[in-house]
């Protein structure tokens, strides 16, 4: 059986891929949002406009990686960024969707505004995410629960509670990409599609944690999760 990781274990198996395996965030960061990009374009292949949300941290850079690379891919994805961090990695992925020609989004997109759209991927927030959502992600999240537009989440369906799952207005993603390896909320996940991506987990590690992950098919970066 995979292992379903709480959210200490994940902060830790993180800790550990960058301070002994040497990785650097941009090096995982470049392998997951690539990794969501192929599960999204294998999964969505007619789609075409894509908005793509991110938050603060490290979910919403996988975004900025998934957006640029979607634009590769040939679909048309937009930004919408609300809190931007000033540090370069950040900046620097900014940029490259910018000078790609992926718009930014300057306000919160209405329910309605939502309708243009095939599908949402949701980057706003990762393992570290403590809930009650702070009062600027407040009304953000409540459009996205109210939307009948496809969500795609990365990792974490943004404003649930990364151990225990959705509680009464959370949003429903109808996808959902775990990295490195599932978190407890994803048991209850209820959408069609889920997926592990992130394949850069060394074998020590895997055993390390007893994380039992599934064999990605061929040289595929992500695999079907039951
Ligand atoms: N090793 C891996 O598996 C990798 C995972 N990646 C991705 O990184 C995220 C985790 O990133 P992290 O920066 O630790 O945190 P988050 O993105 O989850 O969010 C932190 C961000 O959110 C703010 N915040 C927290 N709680 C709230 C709240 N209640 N309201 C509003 N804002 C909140 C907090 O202040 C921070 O700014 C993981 O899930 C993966 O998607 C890497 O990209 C690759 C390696
Ligand atoms: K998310």
């Amino acid at each position: 059986m995979t292992k379903y990781l709480n959210q200490e274990e994940a902060i830790n198996i993180d800790l550990e891929l960058f301070n002994d395996y040497k990785y650097s965030v941009d090096q995982l960061m470049e392998l997951a949002g690539l990794s969501t990009a192929c599960a999204i374009a294998d999964t969505y292949r007619n789609a075409s406009k894509i908005i793509i949300y991110c938050g603060p941290g490290n979910n919403g850079g996988d975004g900025l990686v998934c957006a640029r690379h979607l634009k590769l891919f040939g679909y048309e994805p937009e930004l919408f960024y609300p809190k931007r961090t000033n540090k370069p990695l950040y900046e620097n992925l900014t940029h490259q969707c910018c000078s790609m020609n992926i718009p930014l989004a300057e306000a919160n997109p209405s329910v309605e505004d939502l309708n243009k759209y095939d599908i949402i991927v949701d980057a706003l927030f990762g393992f570290s995410y403590k809930p009650p959502p702070r009062e600027e992600f407040v009304d953000i999240l409540n459009n996205l629960e109210k939307t009948k537009t496809p969500i795609c989440s990365i990792d974490i369906p943004s404003g649930w509670n990364v151990e225990t799952g959705p509680s009464e207005n959370s949003i429903n993603p109808e996808f959902l990409i775990s990295l490195t390896a599932p978190k407890q909320c994803a048991k209850f996940f209820e959408g069609k599609y889920h997926y592990l991506g992130g394949r850069f987990v060394p074998p020590a590690l895997e055993k390390k944690y007893n994380l039992n992950l599934p064999r990605y098919p061929g040289i595929s970066s992500f695999v079907k999760l039951n």
